[in-house]
């Protein structure tokens, strides 16, 4: 039950053999130390020599990859069968249980190869990490590529004082009411995710021991993770009740994290993140995905810079140098505990007041922040005691996000694995938008401090830019596996329009590509709790009061923006940022016919300076019927959002898209170029079937827009049935990111144990 305590129940330990084919087993006192399926203790001295591990190769992925684009068009149905929210696993997420496993896992630990990311290894060092004589040893495991370690002695574990409470009360208590679990669904759940482990991972064999109990009442958390107690639980009898409860009830509530024996500890590394800073779809990734990572029991971390003043996050007091253009720069690290995720600020002047323009400056400062940040980023599981014990590199996914953190998969391996150390952590790269490379002369290769011989993973020559360094490039070729905003990018990445120079790279490796939809932050994006629908006339609502909400801050919008207050008239919206990508041009191109409706229309966007001036031309041109307002307002998202009847999305390409879903779960029908991510999400309206979820337009034209346009406007007048239904199908999808963390999870366990 939630917070009470836990008998957990642990995974089996694994079946593996060695080379002779016997069982290797890990000895019964230190089994419940790791859950980690694939990582015995052997005795020293019972491996061999490193030998070289084969990577699987995942053909099942490679197939589903290469589906080709209409067979992806039944969104609707797959839609409908995603499940519901998942429950969170304890009180405090699933953290609590991780961090107890945490701290009884082997302390993590620094060694020689950390000094080549240009780390100075100060005093404080040895503070929190203790090091640790390991000897990796890999045991031949015929059927696997599994590497089995092996210790000379028990690690010794060292917990640092943190009696000190942090100045502020951490906000771990979800605000919105989750509901208890479905126990069948559970059950189910799980049941179907160890399926998928045994077909994916090193097929075990019976447990020949009995599992063993782990008594989590001997670990007092508080001693070690310094947050306040619930007000809550401050209340004895609610305690007693609980503790009551839990324990009769255990067997029946709790049936442990959703990802089952994958639980993982998993570090999310991104240029941005949403709400503390945010330039588009990435900052919103980064600060959703996380959190429904957690609510399945991994251990999650967020590791972003610290652009600004957060007032969320405390200085950890760790100092860290590090080496970026030749310059050995001091880091902090900022702390905060949110929502189940650890969130970790990286310090640096380079980062500081850049809150307000992120990507800012010339390429050589941008490429600086980035190797400083993935250098930087890259330790934090040794050094940032996340509630007082660092994460450590035993069970270690880290998800790097665009090229901004490219860098960090092929530092992970020039630096760590290529020196026998951090042989259990493993990179996933995201690819939110291919169109942003980080391109540079290769002459600037020794900015990045790698070996010689890695100017080869950067090296690459096309036709626009000629032979160029391309971190992109290199770090898709170093991360274990690699994921995409949507099957339909994916398709379009491996094509020479689509692939922008990187589509051989990404063919070559086929493999380990994997397609997965982006989902929404219900706390964010949910007309039912939208802070921003709380004034200035506009209101809440759900499906059943859809008419009378959307109505009411129809005209909530209308007002705002100074628009003549109709109910009857289509009014259209566009949200983005305003460059080649979006195609506002294309708006623009239309806009003759678009003001010769009785339409509105509402653009909100900044970007490239031509682009922001069209916007302004545009409403001072067409004052009665059009608005342009340029800038970021993530209140004025929102209001358009639920506001206006169509969201229009043009965009010559797009990797996935958010304001389509967004817009969906708004009853806001969309109307979009089928391209990329859009294709995926937004099935053509069939007036005759009934069916679909909005406009879909085959071509970044204006004419096919203005067709497009046509149709939604005669359905908007004249089917009024037929409208609702969209709507209402829009509303009805489950459109969350549990869903979309279940494929995520899926692609960790394949990184962890297929390579
Ligand atoms: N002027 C403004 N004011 C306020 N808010 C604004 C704004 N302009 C944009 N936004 C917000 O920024 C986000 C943009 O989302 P997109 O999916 O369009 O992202 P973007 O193209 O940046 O990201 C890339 O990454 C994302 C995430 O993977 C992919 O969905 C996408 O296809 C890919 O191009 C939305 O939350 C939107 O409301």
């Amino acid at each position: 039950s939630q917070g009470g305590p836990r008998l957990g129940r642990v995974a089996a330990p694994p079946i593996l053999r060695d080379g002779a084919g016997r069982l290797v087993l890990r000895s019964p006192q230190r089994a419940p130390r790791r859950r980690d399926a694939a990582v015995v203790w052997a005795e020293a001295g019972e491996g061999g020599e490193e030998e070289e591990t084969e990577r699987v190769k995942d053909d099942e992925v490679a197939a589903g990859a290469w589906q080709p684009p209409r067979s992806r068009r039944s969104g609707v149905s797959k839609v409908a069968k995603r499940r519901g929210p998942a429950p969170p696993v304890g009180r405090y997420g699933s953290g609590d249980a991780a961090r107890a496993r945490g701290a009884a896992a082997p302390a993590p630990r620094q060694d020689a190869a950390s000094s080549q990311n240009g780390a100075l290894v100060t005093g404080d060092d040895k503070s929190a990490v203790s090091a640790l004589s390991f000897t990796i040893v890999k045991v031949p495991a015929p059927d696997s590529g599994v590497i089995l370690p092996s210790v000379g002695k028990e690690p010794e574990i060292v917990v640092p004082d943190t009696t000190a409470p942090p100045p502020f009360d951490f906000n771990f208590v979800s605000s919105v009411p989750i509901p208890r679990p479905d126990l069948a669904d559970n059950a189910e759940l799980t049941e179907e995710k160890s399926a998928k482990v045994v077909e994916s991972a090193p097929k075990p064999e019976a447990p020949p021991s009995p599992i063993p109990v782990v008594h989590e009442e001997a670990w007092d958390f508080n001693k070690y993770i310094d947050f306040n107690e619930p007000v809550a639980a401050k209340d004895d009898r609610w305690v007693a009740e609980d503790v009551a409860a839990s324990s009769e009830n255990y067997q029946y509530y709790d049936s442990g994290p959703l990802a089952g024996e994958n639980v993982m500890n998993v570090i999310v590394v991104s240029a941005e993140c949403s709400p503390w800073c945010k330039t588009g779809g990435l900052g919103d990734v980064a600060g959703a995905l996380p959190k429904a990572l957690a609510r399945r029991g991994h251990r999650v971390m967020v590791v972003v810079p610290r652009y600004g003043e957060y007032e969320e996050a405390y200085d950890v007091g760790i100092r860290k140098y590090y080496k970026a253009a030749g310059q050995d720069l001091e880091v902090k690290y900022f702390h905060a505990y949110i929502d189940g995720v650890d969130f970790v600020f990286i310090d640096a002047p380079l980062f500081r007041h850049r809150q307000d323009d992120i990507y800012g400056g010339s390429r050589q400062e941008i490429m600086k922040r980035m190797i400083l940040f993935c250098k930087a980023a890259v330790e934090v599981p040794w050094h940032v005691p996340c509630g007082g014990v660092p994460y450590g590199d035993g069970n270690l996914v880290f998800i790097a996000n665009d090229w901004h953190t490219a860098l960090l998969p092929v530092y992970l391996k020039a630096y760590y694995r290529d020196h026998g150390s951090m042989q259990y952590a493993r990179s996933v790269l995201v690819i939110h938008n291919i169109a942003h490379q980080g391109r540079g002369p290769v002459d600037e290769f020794p900015y990045m401090d790698l070996p010689d011989h890695y100017v080869e993973h950067f090296k690459l020559y096309d036709p626009v830019g000629g032979e160029h360094a391309n971190i992109f490039g290199a770090g898709l070729k170093m991360a274990d596996r690699v994921v995409t905003v949507s099957p339909g990018y994916l398709w379009e990445l491996k094509t020479v329009e689509g692939g922008w120079g990187l589509h051989d790279i990404i063919r070559q490796n086929d493999w380990k590509m994997n397609g997965i939809v982006n989902g929404i932050d219900y706390k964010e994006w949910n007309p039912e709790v939208d802070v921003h629908l709380r004034s200035d006339g506009y209101t809440n609502y759900v499906l059943s009061s859809l008419d009378a909400g959307k109505r009411q801050c129809k005209a909530a919008l209308q007002r705002e923006l100074g628009l003549e207050e109709r109910d009857d008239v289509l009014l259209i919206g566009f949200i983005g940022r305003l460059d080649g990508q979006k195609g506002v041009d294309i708006i623009g191109d239309a806009m003759p016919w678009i003001v010769s409706q009785d339409v509105q229309l509402v653009m909100l966007g900044s970007g490239r300076r031509d682009l922001e001036v069209m916007l302004q031309r545009f409403e001072a041109q067409h004052k009665s019927k059009v608005r342009g307002w340029v800038g970021f307002s993530v209140p004025m998202a929102h209001r358009i959002t639920a506001g206006a009847d169509v969201l229009v999305m043009p965009s010559r390409f797009e990797p996935c898209g958010l304001n389509q879903l967004y817009a969906m779960a708004y009853g806001t029908v969309p109307v979009v170029h089928a391209v990329g991510g859009l294709r995926d999400t937004v099935t053509p309206f069939d007036p005759f079937g009934d069916a679909g979820l909005g406009w879909t337009f085959d071509r970044a034209e204006p004419h096919k827009l203005i067709e497009a346009l046509g149709h939604c406007l005669d359905t908007y007048r004249n089917y009024k049935e037929s409208w609702r239904g969209l709507q209402e199908r829009g509303m009805s999808q489950d459109l969350s990111w549990d869903h979309a963390a279940q494929l995520y999870e899926d692609v960790l366990v394949k990184a962890k144990y297929q390579w």
